[in-house]
């Protein structure tokens, strides 16, 4: 049923990747960040950078997606050192689960301790505008129900347990950073926090489905996120996420909105500085306020 499941993807594989990285450059990062749909600025705003385009790195995969560079970029943000995924993976190009996350494995490798995501979704949420930034509280998992889980396949001991808790799974701590920084800067009218679902993809959501995401409890969906969340808790990292509305998902048969990648690539545009700047902040403050670090 999962013929790739725990294969290529070994303890040894990841730290055959991890030290070919390290001996390529001195910065041992402690936050990696991963960029999502149109997010991917923020990667160019590290200083000292060392990248790597993803065909170059050993058992990486590549980015297929418009948005998405396929560059991993190490460098410092406000002296902090930071490794930055600009671009991800997804289960629409053809990877397996556990391919899309494998980078998470290499960021714990490298020493990472904090992970901060970031995604473009549709909103659910009646409530919710595009270019509101939603702190992520919880997720709900659609593939997975089906068997696509990260973790499926023999369970590597020196990774994590075989059982994860994931009720934690979003760190309470960084969540009431983002808020306090998002306020510090004036960011309150568009900063909101509710559950992500991810769905496989890539075809939009139909009406029908889109309604009953939003009874089950989702405020926004996409296609990302929740599968490197799983990965990295299962390996001891904390986890930060967000998501960037990029549209209103269609939930009426009167409308005669089309979902479309090219209005997620253009929110993404629009709120870039903002994104970057809440993103910069909490990483600063990570490093300096003991009671988030
Ligand atoms: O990588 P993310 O989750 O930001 O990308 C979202 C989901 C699809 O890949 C794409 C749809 O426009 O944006
Ligand atoms: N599944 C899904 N992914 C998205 N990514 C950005 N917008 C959307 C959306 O409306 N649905």
């Amino acid at each position: 049923m999962f013929p790739e499941a725990g294969t290529g993807y070994s303890y040894e594989d990841c730290m055959a990747t991890a030290d070919w990285l390290m001996a390529q450059t001195d910065i041992r990062p402690t936050v990696g960040i991963v960029c999502g749909s149109g997010l991917g600025g923020l990667a160019d705003t590290l200083k000292d950078q060392v990248a790597f385009n993803y065909k170059d790195i050993p058992n990486f995969p590549q980015s297929t997606v418009h948005g998405h560079a396929g560059r991993l970029v190490f460098g410092t943000l406000k002296g902090r050192p930071c490794v930055c995924m600009q671009g991800r993976f997804h289960l629409y190009e053809g990877y397996p689960v556990q391919k899309v996350a494998l980078p998470m494995r290499i960021f714990k490798l490298l020493g990472v301790e904090t992970v901060i995501l970031t995604n473009a979704a549709g909103a659910l949420n009646e409530d919710f505008k595009v270019g509101d930034i939603m702190i992520i509280k919880d997720h709900i998992n659609m593939p997975g129900f089906a068997g696509n889980n990260p973790l499926v396949g023999p369970n590597e001991e020196r990774f994590g347990v075989r059982f994860p808790c994931m009720s934690d799974a979003y760190d309470r701590e960084l969540q009431q950073l983002a808020m306090d920084v998002g306020q510090d800067l004036g960011y309150g009218e568009f900063l909101r926090e509710g559950v992500y679902c991810v769905v496989a993809g890539p075809s939009f959501e139909t009406i029908a489905e889109s309604r009953m995401l939003h009874r089950l409890g989702a405020d926004a969906v996409g296609m990302s996120t929740a599968f490197e969340v799983i990965v990295a808790r299962h390996c001891g990292m904390r986890v930060f996420a967000f998501s960037l509305i990029t549209n209103q998902v269609v939930m009426d048969y009167d409308s005669e909105e089309k979902a479309n990648h090219e209005e997620v690539l253009e929110a993404g545009k629009q709120r870039e500085q903002q994104v970057e700047q809440l993103i910069c902040t909490m990483v600063t403050r990570i490093e300096h306020n003991n009671n988030y670090a």
